[in-house]
């Protein structure tokens, strides 16, 4: 494709809506995610962010909107589009019956790479995770933070060239973290694209440099971090646009012992 005419962005979502029974999770969110760009959702519990994360990536399908994926339309190619993705759903449900090092292999095969690819490959994320002790241990004996930890690699091993990661941090120590906060970098000075969903701001803040704010469902605020924290911090933008903050005047048995 002539590189003037590629999509600006790597992901196009507009208009996205879902619905679970009577609760609407996610009431008409647009998200337009620049090509090469490190993108921070953040938003409170049940802000919807995980329902929109799944549409995003091909996990769930919108009760009405539209997804595209470096201009492939998410839901009427998805084989096409699904290649480009690499995700990491919250709460992710592996065949922990398998060594890490098996499970690993057994994504990046089935994501059609060559078995001397998918060992080469095998090895150097074991070693970026600080996995490798780890990789002959059944995955059902991992702990949550290892667990996360080899979801993500599970996610990249075909070379995605979008990452969409749902709290990839959660449970994960601090050196790992670190790690991964390499590893993404790297992939977005290569020219990837990662979009992160966190609960940690100051964390967003220093990683991403686009986010949007999520509340009921919709888009509170989104752009660069500049842009939308303004003059204030990112979490003092967060807590004027959601609000929420309770004065500490209850649960005075807690107190009284
Ligand atoms: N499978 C489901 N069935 C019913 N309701 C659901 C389902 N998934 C999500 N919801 C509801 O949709 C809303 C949005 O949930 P979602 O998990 O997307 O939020 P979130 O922003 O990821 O929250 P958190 O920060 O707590 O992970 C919530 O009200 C939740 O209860």
């Amino acid at each position: 494709m002539d590189a003037s005419a590629a999509p600006p962005f790597a992901i196009e979502a507009r208009g996205l809506w879902r619905r679970f029974g009577t609760t609407v999770a996610v009431a008409g969110i647009d998200l337009l995610v620049p090509t090469g760009s490190f993108y921070g959702v953040v938003g409170p519990n049940g802000a919807g962010k995980t329902t929109t994360l799944s549409m995003i990536t091909g996990l769930l399908r919108p009760d009405a909107g539209h997804v595209s994926i470096h201009g492939t339309d998410l839901w009427a190619d998805p084989d096409v589009a699904k290649r480009l993705l690499g995700a990491l759903p919250d709460g992710v449900r592996l065949f922990d019956r398998l060594t890490g090092a098996q499970l690993i292999t057994y994504a990046g095969l089935l994501r059609g790479l060559d078995r001397d690819v998918v060992a080469s490959r095998t090895g150097e994320l074991l070693a970026a995770l600080d996995l490798e002790q780890a990789g002959s241990t059944l995955v059902s004996d991992y702990s949550a933070g290892m667990t996360k930890k080899v979801a993500l690699a599970t996610a990249i091993v075909h070379g995605p060239r979008v990452m969409v990661l749902d709290e990839p941090f959660e449970a994960v120590d601090p050196v790992s973290a670190a790690n991964i906060r390499d590893i993404l970098r790297q992939f977005v000075a290569g020219g990837g694209t990662v979009v992160v969903s966190s609960h940690v701001m100051e964390l967003v803040e220093r990683m991403c440099d686009h986010v949007a704010i999520v509340a009921t469902g919709r888009v509170l605020a989104a752009g660069t971090v500049d842009e939308v924290r303004g003059t204030a911090t990112l979490e003092d933008r967060f807590v004027e646009l959601v609000g929420g903050r309770r004065t500490s005047e209850g649960l005075q048995w807690l107190h009284t012992s």
